[in-house]
């Protein structure tokens, strides 16, 4: 655990809060973490009472005392959250930016500085240290910050340094890749009350099955198809299932999906460029 930075956010919705979740128990001590939003000032306190963090109204004065800024508002809300503390950016800083779709250079834009900033991608799995996160890094960002942010990233899962231009469809895949496996669920968990099963008894079947499909992907080098295979009895239920899922386009529309996510991706870094050349 380091004793050196602090660190600050601005911006304390759900990605932060799943990222002091994790950063506390190895990265750093609660108390080196400042959290700073717009207007929820319970919000807040419920992070500090949780988490033992400092809590702060004045985003600039946290920036100031920070080694560390991490970027956790929306993309939309960027360009007033970095117009409030721009002053008090420092060159010496590291800018963490969580924000789908907005690149390095747009951030370097609203800081009004050269200063390093790393593009990071986690997802909400970071809560349970599990997340799938990739960083970039921009113009100003050395060596040093991606080792850093790498750092930062591994108490909360596991972290590959991508090219800046993947990270639109790392975004669309496994950034918002939680969700889907969500949505999935909801499905099974629906299914499975229609056809009878007592509610609890599904939950704990179809966790345990997710859990097991997951673990046996991570432990063979078996393609996943070859793995759906061995489930497959020829003439059986799963291959009963599957045409089901093929008849439904199943795999079509979870390639649209993650394309449309990607798209997405691309279209909130560019609305936020046109925002900012039309203020
Ligand atoms: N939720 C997710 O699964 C992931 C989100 N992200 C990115 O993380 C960022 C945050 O997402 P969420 O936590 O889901 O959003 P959220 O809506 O839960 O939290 C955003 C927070 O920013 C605050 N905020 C808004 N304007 C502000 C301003 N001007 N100054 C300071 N704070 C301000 C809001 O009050 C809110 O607490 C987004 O940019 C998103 O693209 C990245 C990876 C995964
Ligand atoms: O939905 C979003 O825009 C954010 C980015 C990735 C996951 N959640």
């Amino acid at each position: 655990m380091t004793t050196t930075r602090s660190i600050a956010f601005i911006g304390a919705g759900s990605m932060a809060e799943a990222l002091i979740a994790g950063m506390t128990k190895t990265f750093c001590h609660p108390t080196q973490i400042v959290v700073t939003n717009r207007q929820n000032r319970a919000r807040l306190e419920e992070l500090k009472r949780t988490y033992g963090v400092h809590a702060a109204q004045d985003a600039q004065r946290a920036v100031q005392h920070a080694d560390i800024v991490i970027l956790a508002m929306k993309p939309k809300d960027v360009a007033e959250a970095m117009a409030a503390v721009a002053p008090a950016i420092r060159p010496n800083q590291l800018i963490l930016s969580l924000l789908a779709g907005v690149t390095t250079e747009t951030i370097e834009q609203l800081a009004r500085r050269d200063v390093a900033v790393v593009r990071a991608m986690p997802n909400t799995s970071a809560a349970v240290g599990l997340s799938a996160t990739a960083i970039a890094g921009g113009r100003f960002a050395s060596e040093q910050h991606l080792e850093t942010a790498k750092q930062l990233f591994e108490t909360v899962g596991i972290v590959t340094i991508v090219p800046e231009r993947d990270l639109h469809a790392v975004t669309g895949l496994s950034g918002s890749g939680p969700a889907y496996v969500y949505y999935l669920v909801e499905a099974m968990e629906k299914a499975a009350a229609d056809i009878g099963l007592e509610r609890d008894v599904a939950k704990t079947l179809i966790l345990q099955t997710i859990i097991g499909a997951a673990e046996m992907l991570k432990a063979s080098d078996k393609h996943p198809s070859v793995l759906r295979r061995e489930v497959t009895s020829p003439g059986g239920t799963t291959e009963a299932g599957i045409k089901v899922l093929e008849q439904y386009r199943f795999q079509e529309a979870i390639a649209a999906c993650i394309r449309r996510a990607t798209a997405r991706s691309e279209e909130l870094g560019n609305a936020l460029l046109t925002a900012i050349a039309e203020s």
